[in-house]
This record gives C-alpha cells, sequence and structure tokens, in this order.
C-alpha cells in the first residue's frame, strides 16, 4: 500500500512557478514567478510567503555561498540581497538578442551557476525557436557559453559520482546526458538517456535523488516521472491535480519531501476552473527515495 501523499503546500497562483530550491538553514523553499517577476521564500515553520518583486523575467534563484542568492534576470546573472531586497547585476549574456531572457538554472557540484536562455514566448512553449544558449557563471563572474541552437532551456542536474551532466531543452523532447568534468566545468559528449511519451508532454525541471535516479517534471503532463539514467528506462510516475507541472526538488529536515513547482499561464477560465490549483506549490512525501542539498554558488 503506497503511503505516498500530495498536498499543496503553498497556495500561490504563479503565472509560471518554477526553480524550487530548499534552503535549509531557513527551513525554507525558494522559488520565482518567472513572468511574475517575482522570487520568493516560503518558510516551512511559519507557512509565510516572502516575495520580492523584480524588473524583469526572473527564471532561477540558487543559494550563494556568501549569503544571500545569485539569480537569472533577464538575460543577466545578478546577485540578490533578501534583507534590502538589492539586485547587482554580475554580468549579461546573448547581447545580440534583445528578445530572449534566461530560462532555468542550478548551481553546479564546484559551486559554478549553470543557466540557459530561450526566445522570448509568444504563449507557452511557442516562441522562435533555436535562440537560447547554455551558460557557466564562474565564481570569478566570467561567462563560458557552452552552445547555441537550444529551444527552451530547462531542467539540469548532475549525477552523484559528477561524471555527468543531465540536460533538458524541452521541444527536443529528450532528457540528454553530457560527460562532465568537475575540474573545470567542461561537457562533451552530448547523447540523449530519456525520449518522452506523448502523454507526458513537455519535459520541464528536473532533479536527482540518492539513488541517482532523475525527476522530471512533464508541463502539461501534470506529473513528475522518476527516470533511471542506467537504462534510459521510466520507472515511477506521480501525477499532480494540475497539468502545467514546471520543475521540482528535494527539501525539508532529511530531503525526504518533493517540492513541485506549476503554472497558470495560458489556461483559460474552464480550464482553471477544472484545475484551481494552478500555479501553486505541491509536496509529496512518501516516495521512499531523498534527495541531496543543492549546491552553492562559490563567487
Ligand atoms: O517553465 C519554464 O521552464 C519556461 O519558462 C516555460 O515558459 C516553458 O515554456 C514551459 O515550462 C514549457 O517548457
Ligand atoms: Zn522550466
Amino acid at each position: 500500500m503506497s503511503s505516498l501523499k500530495i498536498e499543496c503546500v503553498i497556495k500561490d497562483h504563479c503565472k509560471i512557478g518554477e526553480c524550487p530550491t530548499w534552503e535549509e538553514k531557513e527551513n525554507s523553499l525558494m522559488y520565482v514567478d518567472v513572468t511574475g517577476k517575482k522570487v520568493c521564500r516560503w518558510d516551512s515553520t511559519t507557512n509565510h510567503v516572502q516575495r520580492i518583486s523584480v524588473d524583469a523575467h526572473v527564471s532561477a534563484v540558487a543559494l550563494r555561498k556568501s549569503g544571500d542568492y545569485i539569480i537569472t534576470l533577464g538575460t543577466s546573472f545578478a546577485a540578490l540581497k533578501w534583507n534590502d531586497q538589492s539586485v547587482t547585476i554580475i554580468a549579461h549574456v546573448d547581447k545580440d538578442k534583445s528578445n530572449n531572457r534566461f530560462n532555468d538554472g542550478k548551481v553546479d557540484p564546484a559551486g559554478r551557476f549553470f543557466a540557459g536562455t530561450m526566445g522570448m514566448e509568444i504563449r507557452p512553449a511557442v516562441l522562435e525557436r533555436k535562440q537560447g544558449s547554455l551558460y557557466t557563471l564562474l565564481p570569478d563572474h566570467s561567462v563560458v557559453k557552452h552552445f547555441g541552437q537550444v529551444d527552451i532551456s530547462n531542467g539540469l542536474d548532475w549525477s552523484l559520482d559528477h561524471k555527468t551532466f543531465f540536460y533538458i531543452d524541452s521541444l527536443s523532447y529528450s532528457v540528454d546526458a553530457f560527460d562532465y568534468d568537475l575540474q573545470t566545468g567542461n561537457i562533451s559528449n552530448r547523447r540523449s538517456m530519456y525520449k518522452l511519451e506523448k502523454e507526458e508532454n513537455i519535459p520541464d525541471g528536473m532533479c536527482i535523488d540518492t539513488e541517482g535516479k532523475l525527476w522530471v517534471a512533464c508541463y502539461n503532463g501534470g506529473r513528475v516521472i522518476r527516470i533511471d539514467p542506467e537504462t534510459g528506462k521510466r520507472i515511477q510516475t506521480v501525477k499532480l491535480p494540475v497539468d502545467k507541472t514546471t520543475s521540482c526538488c528535494f527539501g525539508g529536515k532529511d530531503y525526504s519531501e518533493m517540492y513541485v513547482t506549476s503554472a497558470c499561464e495560458g489556461m483559460d477560465d474552464e480550464w482553471l476552473s477544472r484545475q484551481p490549483q494552478a500555479g501553486s506549490i505541491f509536496k509529496i512525501t512518501g516516495l521512499g527515495v531523498k534527495g541531496i542539498p543543492p549546491y552553492s554558488f562559490t563567487g
């Protein structure tokens, strides 16, 4: 008998809730509302949500070793100080692409911030294709560009042995794997590891668990799926009460809870009436597997 439990823990109406990131020292979940232009912090002990409004699309938030956060804002990497709500631009990318924005990002095991860009959407997943690129912000604040020709740069994570980088460009409907060099941050030898099935729809955010398996949030698929990178097979599906599940991370006291963000942008009144929790954040317990703490940016 599964002890799986899904509860809506943050009743929000995020246009595009994204990038859930557990902050252990604050017992809190960080997340963003991309087109709502907000960086949010939910305190799991008080159930209180603090929101900081920013002046551009904010698509990723990550912890910073020196405290506070690093974010992707428009087509810039930026530092966010929580208490005074100050934003300091660190580096710009895609200077020749005024209609681009950053999308998903995450810090690698060596403290580098990987994030990718995309063209602005006309409506969900409808945009000028091949405009995006994948970048790394190094601790010295220089930027490395890995490759271009990306549609929607999305979920990313690293294997537990730090030898493989997993990456999603959403409109390829594939989860890809690269060889990854921990010492340099270089990635190579791209191959498809899992092709989504039709009803799983668009691959979005992603995280790894302590057994080395990947969890992928399926946008318009209303689910997270668990994939074994060794076999390229799906080993579990957990359905949620909303279709636009956007990303997932582990959190809670021992990283045994999974948090799933969602979106409501692009839903008409009839769809919203069927899924009134769209844009909220869900907690899944009883998965029987844990996650790992997020890495912090060392710059
Ligand atoms: O959430 C994201 O990663 C993007 O910002 C969305 O706007 C995508 O279009 C959607 O998730 C489909 O990939
Ligand atoms: Zn995403």
